[in-house]
């Protein structure tokens, strides 16, 4: 049974069984829940069949774990050096390197109640989903990253980079340049849209699941024949691939020995009067026996290998710490 289930910040959760369609970004249906990978090239909407009350892990998908690639300690940390090495000769001032966690499952733990454990954790500051279907497996996130939401009155953004694991420490000016990066991007892909009132914020330290990041956040009019062209533009951010932004990302998907599949897509609702779209970070894949947790960090030329490292264990600790407890 294909499946969704998802929570809004702020909202109510809605669980649904249906059908996953797969259609070109630019082509879903006015009104739709839709989940896309990295590139954008792949990208499947919610057909609602019924909405449903509850759901069990016999309704759906797990796929085994061949096809995921898990680099170990020592793996990750030659493929990050080899990544940065080619920095200089692309012309490449920051990227996002990625790595899978495994993480064991519990034979009888419900998929249901870590969709639920999350919705209630982070309520007020994430969009908790669940997608599960045959040509997927079952995905599970809980992203604090909003790409664009409102409406023609309001439209909003935000830019969400560096990252510490306690509210004492101070930022380096590495984090604050990799969040530059991403603020300078975003403010130019809205203004090139020619919006009314930009709005942008000053630079705050945020707390979002078990760490902190650096937001800015935008506010503008757009009208409606511009979200999608918006949306097109502004995907991938420096957050989750780099900058300049093509060069980026051609080094992130010939280095990254895994393929990110909807690790750094997009997620979120579309209508005719409303967009709540998110990108999907803080997520895994429910494997037959494993999670696998899909974790990355911005990456400069200040990079300190292990300290990037440390950096995926914190992120790993915002769906960890409340599926586990
Ligand atoms: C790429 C991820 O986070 C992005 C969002 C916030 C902070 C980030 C950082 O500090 O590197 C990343 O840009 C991830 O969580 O896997």
């Amino acid at each position: 049974m294909a499946c969704l289930a998802y929570q809004f910040p702020n909202g109510t959760a809605k669980m649904y069984k249906g059908k996953w369609v797969e259609k070109g970004l630019e082509k879903l249906p006015d009104d739709c829940f839709f989940i896309t990978d990295f590139t954008k090239k792949k990208s499947f909407y919610f057909e609602i069949d019924q909405e449903i009350s509850s759901f069990s892990n016999a309704d759906l998908t797990f796929n085994n774990e061949d096809n995921i690639f898990v680099a170990n300690e020592k793996a990750y940390l030659n493929g990050l050096q080899y990544f940065i090495d080619g920095f200089e000769m692309f012309g490449i001032q920051k990227a996002i390197f990625s790595r899978i966690k495994l993480v064991e499952k519990e034979d009888l733990l419900e998929m249901e109640t870590v969709f639920n454990r999350l919705a209630k954790a982070y309520k007020s500051q994430a969009l908790v989903y669940l997608a599960s279907d045959e040509k997927f497996g079952t995905w599970i996130g809980a992203t604090p990253e909003t790409l664009l939401s409102g409406n023609e009155n309001c439209m909003k953004s935000m830019a969400l980079a560096g990252t510490k694991s306690s509210e004492e420490t101070e930022w380096t000016e590495k984090e604050q340049e990799e969040q530059q990066y991403v603020v300078d991007f975003v403010k130019d892909k809205i203004n090139e849209q020619s919006p009314g009132k930009l709005v942008v914020s000053q630079a705050e330290t945020v707390k979002k699941g078990a760490v902190y990041h650096l937001q800015t956040d935008y506010e503008f009019q757009l009208p409606k024949e511009k979200w999608n062209a918006l949306m097109q533009s502004l995907h991938p951010t420096p957050a989750v691939c780099g900058t300049p932004s093509d060069l980026a990302q051609e080094h992130i998907l010939t280095n990254e020995p895994h393929e990110r599949e909807f690790y750094t897509g997009l997620v979120g609702l579309k209508s005719k009067d409303e967009l709540a779209v998110y990108v999907n970070l803080r997520c895994m894949q429910v494997l037959k026996e494993n999670f696998a947790l899909y974790v990355g960090g911005g990456i400069t030329l200040a990079s300190d290998l292990a300290k990037e490292l440390q950096e995926t264990e914190d992120k790993s600790e915002t769906l960890l710490s409340v599926i586990f407890g």
